[in-house]
């Protein structure tokens, strides 16, 4: 058994948009190889969270501390990659007219321009890391598949593929189920798993029956703050989630 291990710690941040709080005073903790969930009604500042992790938004206040010494509130978003965490959008930013593998490969390199990587000798750990890639997604027979021939599903599983081959250790996901099949969000949640066993993933999503199925903690925001965190069962059994999503099915 891993013994439980803060990964990120937010510390009493917030953020600003002219004037207004969409996140207000925040302590917010993820520990180690977890798929833990942030869940909550529109607007609740989960997306805007996520934008604070990666460095995409700027807190006025307060610090987020990735692995225990690093402050990112100051760091820009290549940095924050480059210290383990990346994140995959909703929307996929694939190379449409590339195969599968010529994708991956482009993930691995990101120093040299684009023709110059494809062409580029890989070593042995780097195609290692690639079959990994490819069998974990279930992309191993699309190999030498033009990327825009996927499927949808598999369109978001190659993204994931890339991510993953920047070795984070904290992997962000926007909503990864979006547009998917009932197959493929039962192959997304097992996927997941997967790259929760030695990785952690911090995902936004609404689906709760993919929250309910998959998650290990979930953490509930409402108006920009923590309403509560904690397994499914007890965030189901708290009245003050039930009150915030009125009428909304949360079990
Ligand atoms: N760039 C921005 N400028 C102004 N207001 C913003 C900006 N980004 C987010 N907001 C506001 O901040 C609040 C939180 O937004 P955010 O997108 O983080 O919520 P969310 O929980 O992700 O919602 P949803 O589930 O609908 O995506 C909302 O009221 C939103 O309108």
């Amino acid at each position: 058994m891993i013994n439980s291990q803060t990964v990120l710690e937010s510390k009493k941040i917030t953020v600003e948009f002219s004037g207004f709080k969409a996140i207000s005073n925040l302590d917010f903790k993820v520990t180690n190889n977890k798929v833990h969930f942030l869940i909550g009604p529109n607007g609740a500042g989960k997306t805007t969270l996520l934008d604070v992790i990666c460095g995409k938004t700027q807190v006025s206040q307060g610090k987020v501390v990735y692995m225990e010494d690093q402050n990112l509130v100051k760091l820009k978003d290549f940095k924050i990659v480059h210290i383990g965490i990346s994140r995959k959008f909703q929307t996929p930013s694939i190379f449409q007219n590339l195969t599968v593998y010529e994708n991956l490969i482009i993930a691995l390199k990101q120093d040299k321009g684009l023709w110059a990587t494809i062409t580029a000798k890989i070593t042995k750990n780097q195609q290692k890391d690639i079959e990994e890639m490819l069998h974990l997604t279930g992309l191993i027979d699309e190999k030498d598949q033009q990327a825009g021939a996927l499927s949808h599903g598999q369109k978001q599983w190659l993204e994931i593929a890339m991510v993953l081959l920047q070795d984070p250790g904290l992997v962000l996901l926007d909503e990864p189920i979006a547009g998917m099949s009932k197959v493929e969000r039962m192959k997304t949640g097992e996927m997941i798993r997967e790259i929760a066993k030695d990785r952690t993933v911090l995902i936004v999503e609404h689906d709760m029956d993919f929250v309910k199925e998959y998650a290990d903690i979930v953490t509930v925001m409402h108006e920009g703050q923590l309403l509560c965190q904690g397994s499914m069962e007890e965030i189901q059994n708290d009245p003050r989630v039930r009150e915030v999503y009125l009428g909304r099915k949360v079990d």
